[in-house]
Formats: structure tokens, C-alpha cells, sequence
């Protein structure tokens, strides 16, 4: 059997209208012969319903045969994180990545101001990059109800989401975003091996998805401590994020104490552990929520309460080190300092003070 057409949805969606609208343009997608469409997020939602889809990576897109792009309309434009993960597209442009693959757009507006704007906005970023747009003229129309405002558009679906006068996305903006997916494969099959998949240059081609690291290895990362003083959680400087933090976990510090006389090793271990993902959850708000940002972790200094003859600080750290290797693979390998304190502030056996470079 001929191997079926991929065609990957991707969208940013906060609220879940775009995603709705995704999921019954899949559902258009699939109603033709041997395709498959993924949906996928182009950074991990602030929506908790939605936290479950993976994320893309930019450099999987060419290994699609179609990419339907959705995003909710911001002041006539396409979405902010939509555009961020566009300017992440810069190597695939210059490998010719994506010419002649089909994309298609559909987005979810409020009051639907400037909504066609948005939708042609999308166009002209595909346009730059050679793919082969595919607009949804007038499908489905016929089948809309025009006694309630609808998002239709030649260019393709939208959703009046903010006009609550029929429940949205409306029966007639599915019906008609499942014609734009039912239409979509059949061109994304038809030009199936017209446009050469392309090898990514450099190393990026095996860049890995954060969020399905952590995922994978059972990390959840705790929600980011605020600050009890005239300071911020992390300070950036250009690229670079500065973050400190204590062994608190759910307003409390774990294992307070000296090492060796009031907590063991072991203990110690464990809210080394804490403090550190108490970093990483830091550092995901500094990167408004995509880890896949962080290009390296650059230095980590562990500081721990300890007797002055001490002298296991190393043991103690690796597991920090550990952590950021386990979770940024290449990217989390750092240059370290530890060194022991008399006193920790909140009786905390251990302080991270961690940088990392973004992009
Ligand atoms: C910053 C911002 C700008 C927006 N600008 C517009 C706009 O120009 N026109 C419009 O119709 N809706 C606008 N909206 C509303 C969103 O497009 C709308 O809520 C959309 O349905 C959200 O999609 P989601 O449910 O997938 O998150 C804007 C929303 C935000 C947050």
C-alpha cells in the first residue's frame, strides 16, 4: 500500500478555537483516501486542556506533504507565537525546505475584525517561503447559514469566536473548514513527490522537543516560586537568563537543614533536586513557556549548607548537572562552581544560581 499523505495541522491556539477549528479541518483531511493529519502545537498552550498536544519542531516540517497553518487573528495579523515560530524558519528558507509543499490557512478571530487581512498576512509569509498556497474559494458556502454572521472567506476558514449568537466555531464555520481540509488532501496527495524533501543543514534536523523530554522521562516541573523581596524570579541581559533559587516546594522548603547533622546526603540529594527543577520551572516562564528555546544551559554554582570540613559538594550538584544534562541533552552541558555556607537563607540546604543562554 502506497504510504499515505502526512499533512501536518499547526497551530497556536490559547482559548481552543483555532484548536476546534484544527480538529474538524483533520477531520476533512481524513476523509479522503490513505491521509493522515497530525495536529500539532507551535508552542505549548497556556490553555491546560490543550497541554496534553505536542509541539513542532520547525525542523519536521518538511517531512510533511502539506501543512495547514491556523492561528488566532491579533490586529489583523497573524498570532504572536505563530510569528515567532515563523522567524524560526530562517534555515528551512535557505535550504528551499519548503517550496512547493501545499499550505493551506484558516484562523479563529474575535469580532472578525481585519480577519481577511489575517488570513492573507498568513499568505504572504508562505509565499516567501515558495509553498504552494492553496486558497478555499467559495466551498461549502452553500451550505451556510446566513441568517447569523459567519466566518467564511475565499482565502480560507475563520471562526467569529467573540459573536456568541450560535455557539463557535458555528455548524457553517466547520462545515466549511472541513471542505478546506477535505480539499487540501486532495491536493497535498496530488503533488506528493513533485517537491524534493530536503536535508536540513547542520546538526538542528535532530533537535528534540522539550516538553516531550520531560514528558518522557516523568519530569513535572513545579510551578515557578515567586519572589519574597524587592527582586524578580530571573533577569535577562541579552540572550542570557540569570535565576537563583532555594529548595522551596509548595511554600515550603524540602529537607531543610545542615547536611550531615540535620538531613542525610540522600536528603540533601532530593532538595538539590527540587532546586533545580525549581530553576528549569523559572526559566520555562522566562522563555514565555517554550523550552525549546534555551540553546544552553552556560553555568550552574550550587551552594550548600554545610559543616566546614565538608567536602562531597560535587556528589551533591551532580544531581542538578544531571538534570539539565537529562532534559537539554548536549545543550545542558555547563561549567559548575559548588562551595559550602554556613547558612542558607530560609534554612535551606541548597542554592542554585544558574545561567542560560536563549534564543
Ligand atoms: C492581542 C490580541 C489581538 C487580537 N486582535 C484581534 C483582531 O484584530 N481581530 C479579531 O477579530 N480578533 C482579535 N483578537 C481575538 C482573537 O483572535 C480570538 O479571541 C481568537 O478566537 C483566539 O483564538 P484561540 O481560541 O484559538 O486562542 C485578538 C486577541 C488578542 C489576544
Amino acid at each position: 500500500k502506497e504510504q499515505p499523505t502526512q499533512i501536518l495541522v499547526l497551530i497556536h491556539s490559547d482559548n481552543g478555537g483555532t484548536y476546534k477549528m484544527a480538529k474538524e479541518l483533520a477531520k476533512g483531511i481524513e476523509s479522503q483516501p490513505n491521509t493522515k493529519a497530525t495536529i500539532k502545537l507551535v508552542t505549548t498552550s497556556s490553555n491546560s486542556s490543550l497541554s496534553t498536544l505536542p509541539v513542532a519542531t520547525v525542523e519536521e516540517l518538511p517531512t510533511y506533504d502539506g501543512i495547514a497553518w491556523g492561528s488566532p487573528v491579533y490586529f489583523g495579523n497573524i498570532s504572536t507565537p505563530m510569528s515567532a515560530f515563523m522567524s524560526k524558519t530562517v534555515d528551512l528558507w535557505t535550504a528551499h525546505a519548503l517550496e512547493g509543499i501545499p499550505a493551506t490557512v484558516f484562523m479563529s478571530a474575535g469580532s472578525g475584525a481585519g480577519r481577511e487581512l489575517a488570513l492573507q498576512a498568513f499568505a504572504n509569509s508562505l509565499s516567501v517561503h515558495g509553498m504552494i498556497l492553496v486558497p478555499n474559494g467559495i466551498r461549502a458556502t452553500e451550505m451556510i447559514d446566513n441568517s447569523v454572521p459567519q466566518g467564511n472567506s475565499v482565502l480560507g476558514a475563520s471562526s467569529l469566536a467573540s459573536n456568541k449568537t450560535v455557539e463557535r466555531p458555528s455548524k457553517s464555520e466547520l462545515a466549511i473548514v472541513y471542505a478546506q481540509g477535505a480539499n487540501f488532501a486532495k491536493v497535498s496527495t496530488a503533488l506528493k513527490g513533485t517537491f524534493v524533501k530536503q536535508d536540513i543543514p547542520d546538526n538542528k534536523t535532530t533537535a528534540v522537543d522539550i516538553e516531550t523530554v520531560l514528558k518522557q522521562k516523568n519530569i513535572t516541573l513545579p510551578i515557578a516560586p515567586n519572589p519574597v523581596g524587592n527582586y524578580t524570579p530571573y533577569s535577562q541581559a541579552g540572550n542570557l537568563i540569570f535565576i537563583n533559587q532555594v529548595a522551596l516546594k509548595d511554600g515550603k522548603i524540602l529537607y531543610p537543614g545542615k547536611v550531615g547533622v540535620d538531613i542525610t546526603e540522600e536528603q540533601a540529594k532530593k532538595a538539590t533536586e527540587q532546586t533545580m527543577l525549581n530553576v528549569i520551572a523559572v526559566l520555562k516562564t522566562a522563555v514565555g513557556g517554550d523550552l525549546n528555546r534555551v540553546k544552553k544551559t552556560v553555568q550552574l554554582t550550587g551552594i550548600f549548607n554545610t559543616t566546614p570540613d565538608y567536602s562531597q559538594h560535587a556528589n551533591l550538584m551532580n544531581v542538578a548537572s544531571d538534570l539539565s544534562v537529562e532534559i537539554f541533552g548536549e545543550k545542558g552541558k555547563h561549567a559548575r562552581g559548588t562551595l559550602g555556607a554556613t547558612s542558607i537563607p530560609v534554612n535551606s540546604a541548597v542554592e542554585i544560581q544558574a545561567i542560560f543562554e536563549i534564543e
